[in-house]
């Protein structure tokens, strides 16, 4: 099960050696992490950062060895903004000449940047920010500027107090034209003594929600005051600015300015599996330890994991786990073939790239954010507690319901994509990809459901055949009526509720299809294939209605710590007493409690200050 999780026997090797490494390494430990100051916190962050470069360095790692010392150090940094978005945003919108000068000093960090776009009035709005970038032909330069208060970039992660550099996006000026937004590159601090360069104002947002979680990053705000920088630190893949000042457009669409959030979107499903894992992981393990009540002739105590309650709570999230898994290996290899078409010039399927990315990110992490949430309530008071692990991987997952794109502007993003293919399926042209069983209209608009028992829920032509139609009748039900509103605008507005609903049923069809598909590979492993299939079936049914999954549930039972386990997680980087691998929950808790700063002293600091008083007057009154 652990090679079918990670995809293959080399990356569970792989993962392994690198988990042991962080796990082995006195400077990435984290179990006091929520007890710190924000200041200490980043400061321990720049600290693991470098450490993690120079281990990096000396033992000579790959990328994807890097990549996963990265994922176990876990803990958020300016580094996720250098490696998955200022990286790839010069990848992708750089010339070759840029590439070559940017990502040489890149790949060394000898720069350290971010991805400067939200605004302080605008984030989903891209068109809408105020930033401007005024060529003025007269030095061969572009003035940065921020115009308004609400232009101030607002977010970027590592803005504010970190990064040298950022690919700044802004409104293009030129000969008194405003070309809407593009990429600049442009350093911000002084490589001698990391002072902001003159024109820029720059500092961090301030403590975001939880202790620990996302705190130990400094997402910054920046306000340029007509900031020089040289022409040719425009990203000039997608479009130019001649010398003389003329714009000019290449060939491509400009929909591949929103590229690196296509890239990034792609990640973060795979970081919603994980995240959602982690929280099973320790949810089930703690369930099988923790006994409440047992029969009334006095018999033992049941393990809490036992209770049907219980299981009809945590096993969907198990199955969702293991679906966000597979898909996100679909979307990966999808993103690489876009990208293979891209290259030869070949943008037919951008738009189904962009449907898939946004509304996958989506419903992932939505899913994943409520499942952290619940399985904190799955392990009762203890799961309250910060050394349960389960409150900071909330905190630290809840934003991606909101970053790299709403997750509501997404999906009403995939409904629009849907909407579009509905009326190409009107006028007779055939879909192709994840919308192909849309040209299966006619059947899936009358086809009646064949499932009736829990068996039949194993066979997949049924399931997928209940999630077309239902994918369909939705979105055709939209289509029909933003017909009859006055206009399409209109139509789209009113009926957004529902259109939200029919990107998610889109979605989740998509996921489905992707599990069905893993079934069919050759999976090694004795009952690995069965234990998948069931898990399938949960997360298929469940969507649908709850009846009928006991049967389900009992079954995978027995193997459901095995089914965490696979997830083939460290003591350290799952951070949790509750969801110890050897279960020995209660002591780890007590010891976690004695490192609270609280514990520091038997009487607390205040006590002479407010408390001795408080209570020696009391007492006096008690007297007269
Ligand atoms: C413990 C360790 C933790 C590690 C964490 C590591 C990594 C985590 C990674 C990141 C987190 C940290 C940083 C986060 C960074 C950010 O958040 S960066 C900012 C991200 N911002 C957004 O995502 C903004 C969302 N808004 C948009 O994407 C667009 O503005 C929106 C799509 C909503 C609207 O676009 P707009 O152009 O205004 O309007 P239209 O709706 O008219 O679209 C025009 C056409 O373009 C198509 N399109 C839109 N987006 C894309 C795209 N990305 N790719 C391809 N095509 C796109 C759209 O479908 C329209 O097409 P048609 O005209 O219909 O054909
Ligand atoms: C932790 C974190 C890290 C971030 N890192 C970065 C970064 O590194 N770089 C960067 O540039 N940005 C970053 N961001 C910003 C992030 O990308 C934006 O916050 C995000 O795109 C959402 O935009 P917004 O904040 O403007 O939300 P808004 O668009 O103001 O959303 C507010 C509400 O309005 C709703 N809404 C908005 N538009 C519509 C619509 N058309 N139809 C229906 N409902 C709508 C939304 O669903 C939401 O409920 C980060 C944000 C967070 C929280």
């Amino acid at each position: 099960m652990k090679v079918a999780w990670a995809g293959s026997r080399h990356a569970v090797e792989v993962a392994d050696r690198m988990a042991c490494l962080v796990a082995s390494d006195p400077v990435f430990r984290k179990d006091t992490r929520t007890m710190l100051s924000r200041k200490e916190l980043f400061k321990d962050t720049l600290k693991k950062a470098a450490h993690a470069w120079k281990r990096t360095v000396e033992l000579h790692l790959t990328e994807e060895e890097a990549n996963l010392l990265r994922l176990y150090i876990d803990q958020p940094g300016y580094v996720d903004l250098h490696w998955v978005m200022f990286v790839p945003a010069i990848k992708g919108q750089g010339t070759e000449e840029q590439q070559k000068k940017w990502l040489t000093m890149a790949y060394k960090f000898q720069i350290i940047g971010t991805y400067a776009q939200t605004e302080l009035g605008h984030g989903s709005n891209v068109q809408g920010l105020e930033t401007t970038a005024t060529f003025d032909p007269s030095t061969d330069e572009f003035i940065m500027h921020s115009p308004t208060l609400t232009s101030s970039k607002w977010w970027p992660g590592g803005l504010g107090k970190t990064s040298t550099h950022a690919v700044v996006y802004a409104r293009l000026i030129t000969e008194g034209k405003d070309y809407g937004i593009h990429g600049f590159i442009m350093q911000l601090r002084s490589l001698d003594d990391h002072s902001p360069l003159p024109g820029i104002t720059i500092g961090d947002i301030g403590g975001k929600f939880g202790s620990g979680a996302y705190n130990s990053m400094d997402n910054g705000v920046m306000r340029l005051d007509h900031v020089r920088i040289p022409r040719d630190q425009m990203l000039m893949r997608l479009a130019q600015v001649t010398r003389e000042g003329k714009y000019v457009h290449s060939d491509v669409p400009k929909q591949l300015l929103y590229g690196t959030m296509v890239y990034v979107r792609q990640t973060i499903v795979a970081d919603a599996s994980r995240a959602l894992s982690r929280a099973v992981c320790i949810a089930v393990r703690y369930g099988a330890i923790r006994k409440q009540f047992g029969s009334k002739a006095g018999g033992p105590e049941t393990q809490v994991l036992n209770y049907k309650t219980q299981q009809s709570r945590l096993f969907p999230f198990l199955a969702s786990a293991y679906a966000f898994r597979f898909v996100g290996q679909w979307l990966k290899w999808l993103y690489t073939d876009v990208t293979q078409k891209l290259e030869s010039k070949d943008f037919s399927t951008l738009p189904e790239a962009h449907a898939c990315t946004a509304g996958l990110k989506s419903v992932t992490t939505s899913a994943t954010a409520d499942a952290i949430e619940e399985c904190q309530k799955l392990c009762g008071g203890h799961g309250y507690l910060n050394s349960s692990g389960l409150p900071e991987l909330f905190a630290v997952n809840l934003p991606a319901c909101t970053y790299e794109g709403d997750n509501v502007v997404l999906l009403l993003q995939v409904a629009r994509f849907l909407m579009k293919t509905v009326s190409q399926v009107a006028s007779g042209k055939q879909p192709v990809g994840t919308t192909a069983y849309m040209g299966n209209i006619q059947h899936l608009m009358q086809c009646k459901s064949v499932v009736n028992t829990v068996e039949d829920w194993l066979n997949p032509a049924a399931i997928k055949e209940v999630f077309e139609a239902r994918a369909l009748r939705m979105a055709v039900n939209c289509a029909q009526n933003i017909s009859k509103a006055p206009s399409q605008e209109e139509g789209f507005s009113e009926l957004s509720p529902d259109l939200v609903e029919a990107a998610v049923a889109h979605v989740q069809l998509i996921i489905v299809t992707k599990f069905i598909e893993k079934l069919q590979e050759d999976i090694l492993g004795h009952g690995v294939k069965e234990q998948l299939q069931k898990l399938c079936g949960i997360y298929a049914l469940h969507l649908i209605h709850n009846e009928r999954l006991g049967k389900l549930y009992a079954q995978v039972r027995p193997n459901a710590v095995a089914l965490v386990d696979a997830f083939d997680y460290t003591d350290h980087y799952l951070g949790s007493a509750l969801g110890r691998y050897d279960g020995d929950v209660y002591s780890a808790l007590y010891k976690e409690a004695w490192k609270d700063p609280l514990n520091e002293t038997v009487v607390p600091d205040g006590y002479q200050e407010h408390l001795r008083p408080l209570l020696k007057q009391q007492l006096k009154l008690s007297r007269l």
